[in-house]
């Protein structure tokens, strides 16, 4: 069980919207797939699920070819789209079972009623689906998705428009379903990526630029800091002439933040300047990057200051 893409390419006139594109996403695994706007995200989501038809690269989700089975994929992937067409005159036991009845699902009364239970859908169950709060309507769409137990669910922006409340839940409903699915899903919010997901790519202008653990990704980061702090002030200038410092900063005159690709010889080289000078170091810590950090410098928007 495994999403396997290798090489994938999709054009519009000129424009490379991907552009070579390879990954692989295991079962149990959850995967954050993050970009900025117009990075090719939803164009990548749409290929996978086999509502658009790639130029060039390959698709296996879990043993078939989407791009000469289609409909096989389609039985295997839950999707919710980034904009999630629903009919909005049906109620939402109606639509759900439809949608059931497209996936030719046998025992459906009980199936609908645990996706209801599932994405919070109760206490609006009785509405037409057209009644419903945007958030309401984004988890009838999630609901959907995972009528049909699928293997794999690819969500695109499943948590836009939802609020703080509604973004926990749908979290959770996210993180239950990736203890036995394969999930990928786009967001922008990247504290989300770091509450739920294990790992995450990155692309950028139709590009992957990173795919790595969160942790991996934050200690990859070619930017740390090393924050030390003095029982006696010191001159910034000592420690500028340290080697492998990028950059100084000072909270006060006993503490100064360090930023530096190389954070072992920051500390080593610190430590050498306390014993050489009859110095007194009270606290020394090193620190990644955070998420948003990473990101920003991946994607050529380097934060401020830096
Ligand atoms: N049908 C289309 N025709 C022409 N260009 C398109 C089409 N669909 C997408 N694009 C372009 O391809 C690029 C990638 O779009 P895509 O929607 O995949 O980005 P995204 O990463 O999902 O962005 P967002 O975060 O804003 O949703 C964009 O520049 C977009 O304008």
């Amino acid at each position: 069980m495994s999403i396997e893409v290798k090489n994938l390419l999709k054009q519009y006139g000129e424009q490379k919207a991907v552009n070579g594109i390879s990954f692989k996403v295991n079962k149990g695994e959850i995967v954050g797939f993050l970009g900025p706007n117009g990075a090719g995200k939803s164009t990548t989501m749409k290929m996978i699920t086999g509502y658009l038809q790639p130029d060039a690269g390959d698709i296996n989700v879990s043993g078939i070819d989407v791009t000469k089975d289609p409909l096989a994929a389609k039985k295997k992937i839950g999707y919710l789209p980034e904009s999630n067409a629903l009919y909005y005159d049906m109620y939402v036991r109606e639509y759900l079972d439809f949608i059931a009845d497209v996936h030719e699902i046998t025992d459906k009364k009980k199936r609908i009623e645990d996706v209801i239970q599932l994405t919070g859908l109760l206490p609006e169950s009785k509405k037409r689906v057209g009644q419903l709060s945007k958030g309401y309507k984004q988890r009838v769409g999630l609901a959907a998705a995972l009528l049909h137990d699928p293997e794999v669910l690819i969500l695109d922006e499943p948590t836009s428009g939802l609020d703080p409340n509604q973004i926990l839940e749908i979290r959770n409903v996210i993180k239950e379903q990736g203890k036995n699915k394969m999930v990928l899903f786009s967001s922008h919010i990247l504290q989300e990526v770091e509450a739920i997901c294990d790992r995450v790519i990155i692309i950028n202008k139709g590009k992957l630029v990173a795919d790595n653990t969160l942790q991996q990704l934050q200690q990859h980061s070619n930017l740390n800091l090393v924050k030390v702090s003095f029982k006696e002030p010191l001159e910034p200038e000592w420690i500028k002439r340290l080697p492998g410092i990028k950059s100084v900063s000072q909270s006060d005159r006993f503490s100064f933040t360090i930023e530096t690709s190389d954070p072992d010889t920051v500390r080593r080289e610190l430590k050498k300047l306390e014993a050489e000078n009859n110095l007194d170091i009270v606290s020394l810590q090193s620190e990644n990057q955070s998420l948003e950090e990473v990101f920003r410098t991946l994607t050529g928007n380097v934060p401020p200051g830096s």
